[in-house]
């Protein structure tokens, strides 16, 4: 089991801020890696706020328990999750305090993964407790930091950045969401949230820029329907795949 342990890494992705897409990259970069053969799971570790199950198309499922530790959920896409939306009924509030929050985080990471050799971890927005826990007790081999190019969420992904150097986990890089919005009737581009702020953080905090998705309604409407765009063939799921190949080569440069 240890040594089941040390071979498999734990990648985090993270943001300052709520709701600039983390959940939406997890799965696609998951899909993405699952996609070149890696055997990569999924761990949903929004607490609070878990959004997993409906992106990748497996809610309403049971993880089962063997010998006191569960087995995650398998998806359509060869990304097996486990996600508290798994256990909880949909809908309802999960008010728990910090060390229930971390307790939970330990059930899903410290599950049957079996030959799961990359777990992708996709943390709550911000720098509470199960970030805490998270860096502590699991130690994750890198993290991806991912925000909208608005200055308020890029100061916010800063510190984000800012806790997992102090933790000694090392920052992948940083990737830009919901940059350029192609106006669906006339096709203007616009930036509602700008552009390339993303790129300027990551040069000014001297991080690698992992790449760029779009803001696209196809991503949102894939992200709700269970389909997202990485497991699929349209040119939206090009940005996924670049960004995923990037860090599997960071992956493999770290063994
Ligand atoms: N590039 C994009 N284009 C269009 N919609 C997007 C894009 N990225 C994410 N979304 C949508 O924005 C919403 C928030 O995304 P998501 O849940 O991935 O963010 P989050 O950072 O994980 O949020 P939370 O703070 O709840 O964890 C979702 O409805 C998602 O489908």
């Amino acid at each position: 089991m240890t040594a089941e342990r040390t071979a498999r890494k734990l990648i985090a992705v993270g943001s300052g801020k709520g709701g600039v897409g983390k959940s939406t990259l997890t799965a696609n970069l998951a899909i993405a890696l699952a996609r070149v053969g890696r055997k990569v799971g999924l761990v949903d570790a929004d607490i609070y706020g878990p959004s997993q199950p409906m992106i990748l198309g497996n809610q309403g499922q049971k993880p089962v328990a063997r010998e006191e530790k569960l087995e995650p959920v398998p998806s359509k896409y060869g990304v097996p999750v486990l996600s508290m939306g798994h256990l909880v009924e949909p809908g309802r509030a999960i008010a728990w305090r910090g060390p229930m929050a971390g307790g939970a985080l330990t059930q899903l990471v410290d599950a049957h993964w079996g030959d799961t050799e990359l777990l992708l971890v996709d943390l709550p927005p911000g720098t509470g407790d199960v970030q805490l826990t998270m860096l502590q007790k699991f130690k994750p081999a890198g993290a991806v930091l991912v925000s909208t190019p608005q200055d308020l969420a890029l100061i916010d992904a800063a510190r984000a950045g800012q806790l997992f150097d102090q933790a000694g986990v090392p920052v992948v890089g940083l990737v830009e969401n919901m940059a350029g919005y192609a106006c669906p009737h006339c096709g203007e581009v616009s930036d509602p949230f700008g552009k390339g702020g993303v790129e300027e953080a990551a040069g000014r905090l001297e991080l690698p820029f992992l790449g760029r998705i779009p803001l696209d309604l196809a991503i949102r409407e894939g992200g709700d329907s269970g389909t997202p765009p990485a497991a699929t063939d349209d040119p939206l799921a090009q940005p996924f795949h670049d960004i995923a190949a990037k860090l599997d080569v960071w992956i493999g440069a770290k063994s």
